[in-house]
């Protein structure tokens, strides 16, 4: 599958330009992440590529067809998890699951819904009505319904919001097994989340792209740019504190700068690093 998107501007009706020129392609199989800070448009961009939204200006492309025309080809290979999903609070998972599953004409409903609550860890709530879940738990019902099906196209806005860290790895290892033969696009504001699973990192902010790579080559644009300070960076140095840790000596931060000072411990920049240099350059960019 080959995703497309040419030029695409989004401008809400408030005159909120949330997306600006945005050209893209994703093709399978891949897991990319699409990481930017709050409001940077990353919820828009999904709801573009689901045929939710229409943009304002530009083009997407399924397979080289238009959106427009190819948009229930394109649902039906479609597992998506919005941001803000409706459940209905008084039906029990598995007959949320069930009703899922027949909105996306699944034939063997059955096996399909036990595969999903055993993937996401929600075999013995599979009988609970859904207002009595936790805030995880139904994170993992949205992230179910997104797996039904076994969509070709996985699009999965902030999935690992309410998880525990235990569940977080499990489901960073689920997605990365579904992008094997599968696209899979999924936004964090979680580093952790997209660190090793990821093969291709799109940062986007203010609306426009900033970073589209590997995550290596995010870390190599801040090598030089990362240091270790003996206690708080003195005054006066424009930097971004990323850790701070308390040694017998005192405390150390972990700082990066766009000019760091000489006398300035320099280490290898993590992906975290490099990806607050990215943003806090380009949030300082008159
Ligand atoms: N329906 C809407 N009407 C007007 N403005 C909107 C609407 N939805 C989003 N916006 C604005 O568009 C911009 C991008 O929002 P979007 O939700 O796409 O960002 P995001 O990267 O997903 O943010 P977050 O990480 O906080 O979820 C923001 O400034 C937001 O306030």
């Amino acid at each position: 599958m080959k995703l497309q998107m040419e030029h695409l501007t989004m401008t809400y009706p408030t005159g909120k330009k949330a997306l600006q020129d945005m050209s893209l392609t994703l093709s399978s199989p891949q897991m990319i992440g699409l990481l930017g800070p709050n409001g940077a448009g990353k919820s828009t961009l999904m709801k573009l590529l689901t045929a939710a939204l229409l943009p304002t200006q530009g083009s997407i492309f399924v397979d080289a067809r238009p959106l427009a025309k190819s948009e229930g080809a394109l649902k039906a290979q479609l597992g998506y998890l919005p941001q803000d999903f409706g459940l209905y609070e008084e039906l029990t998972v598995t007959q949320f699951l069930d009703y899922m599953a027949a909105l996306k004409g699944i034939r063997a409903p059955k096996a399909e819904i036990r595969r999903v609550l055993s993937d996401t860890n929600l075999t013995p709530q599979r009988r609970a009505r859904i207002r009595t879940l936790s805030g995880g738990q139904r994170q993992r019902v949205g992230i179910a319904q997104a797996l039904l099906g076994s969509p070709q196209l996985l699009i999965l806005d902030e999935p690992t919001v309410g998880l525990d860290p235990e569940e977080r790895i499990h489901f960073r290892n689920l997605f990365a097994q579904e992008a094997k033969d599968k696209l899979v696009l999924l936004s964090t504001h979680i580093i952790e989340d997209v660190q090793s699973v990821c093969d291709r990192l799109i940062v986007i902010h203010g609306g426009e792209l900033l970073f589209d790579g590997r995550p290596e080559q995010l870390v190599a644009r801040a090598q030089g740019h990362v240091g270790v300070f003996q206690g708080y960076p003195p005054q006066g140095i424009s930097c971004e504190v990323t850790a701070q840790v308390n040694t017998a000596g005192g405390i150390l931060c972990r700082a990066v700068a766009e000019k760091l000072p000489e006398t300035v411990q320099k280490v290898e920049p993590t992906l975290e690093d490099a990806y607050v240099y990215l943003v806090g350059k380009e949030g300082k960019r008159p």
